[in-house]
């Protein structure tokens, strides 16, 4: 078999459009639109290249964008008096922090300080209890989502019943994932680095998602023949000899592609999805502050 390619890049722009519509309409009919507020601490690069991004697909859906961006010296007290004036601010119906935070900053703190409502990461403990407890008010991370609405296109025939393994078990990608996953009657697995036979678990999956963060690292005799495999990692490695890094996932992407019926790539996989999902996820959020209906489903 040879994979198809899941064009993550493609599905992102389709969600969008879809937003840009859901947001004029609102416009129209009610005088407001939608605003996130992305919060950055510290330069590093690749994050600033990141909220670049986010804001711009931001002003390109028709919302309105802050970005708040703090050097890594400000105090978690500075921090989080942004993050309460945030909270109250009308006009700021998501809010996000940039992770990771520099180490004298208290992360767990600063996400329970946001809003839940306003919580378009997912990351509160209020968000991740309502997606535990089946919920579908629950605000649900971004990266998980995207996922889950990639893998229900390529399942016409629904996922219940399948055997979905998640390779990762962090806060933000792992176990989301699997409740996501638990909510759509899938059979899961979480697996980690202290796994037993990783491989052979692997290949039981008709699903297999890989979010550990070590680059090519599932490798295509892990992969069961006609699975869909989701790759969630986004690992920048620098080869000798060559100037630039290239982004690799946590997918031997080629060998994988021999055995799978369809596969994300990375770049152009995930991450596109993840931002957009972050677009609807403020578009939700907004309409709930407003107490209007929204039309996301
Ligand atoms: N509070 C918080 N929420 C996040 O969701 C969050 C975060 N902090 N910290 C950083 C990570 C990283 N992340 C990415 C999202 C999209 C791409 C993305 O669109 N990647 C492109 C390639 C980009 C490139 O070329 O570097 C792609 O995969 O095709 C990458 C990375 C969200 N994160």
């Amino acid at each position: 078999m040879s994979a198809s390619i899941i064009d993550g890049k493609a599905a992102a722009q389709a969600l969008r459009d879809r937003l840009a519509i859901e947001v004029s309409r609102i416009d129209a009919e009610h005088s407001w639109v939608p605003g996130l507020a992305v919060v950055l601490v510290g330069e590093d690069p690749a994050s600033q290249v990141y909220v670049r991004n986010k804001g711009k697909q931001t002003a390109e859906a028709g919302m309105r964008s802050f970005e708040h961006k703090l050097p890594a010296s400000t105090s978690e007290r500075e921090l989080l008096d942004l993050v309460e004036s945030l909270n109250r601010d009308d006009a700021v119906n998501g809010i996000l922090v940039q992770l990771p935070l520099p180490e004298h900053i208290d992360a767990q703190l600063v996400i329970e300080t946001i809003d839940p409502a306003k919580d378009v990461d997912g990351f509160h403990p209020m968000n991740t209890g309502a997606l535990s407890n089946g919920d579908p008010t629950a605000l649900v991370p971004c990266t998980p989502l995207g996922c889950l609405m990639m893998l229900r296109e390529q399942f016409p025939e629904g996922i219940a019943g399948l055997n979905a393994v998640v390779v990762g078990r962090s806060n933000i990608v792992g176990k989301p994932m699997a409740q996501l996953l638990i909510a759509e009657s899938c059979t899961v697995t979480v697996a980690h680095s202290k796994t037993r036979d990783l491989p052979a678990l692997c290949r039981t999956a008709d699903i297999l998602v890989a979010a550990v963060g070590r680059p090519e690292m599932v490798r295509g005799d892990w992969v069961k023949e006609g699975a869909v495999v989701i790759d969630v990692g986004i690992n920048r490695v620098q080869l000798e000899g060559q100037e630039k890094a290239r982004l690799v996932g946590d997918v031997a992407f080629a060998e994988a592609a021999e055995r799978a019926k369809a596969i994300t790539p990375v770049p152009g996989g995930v991450g596109p999805m993840t931002i957009a999902c972050l677009l609807r996820n403020t578009v939700v959020a907004a309409c709930r502050q407003h107490r209007v209906v929204c039309e996301l489903g």
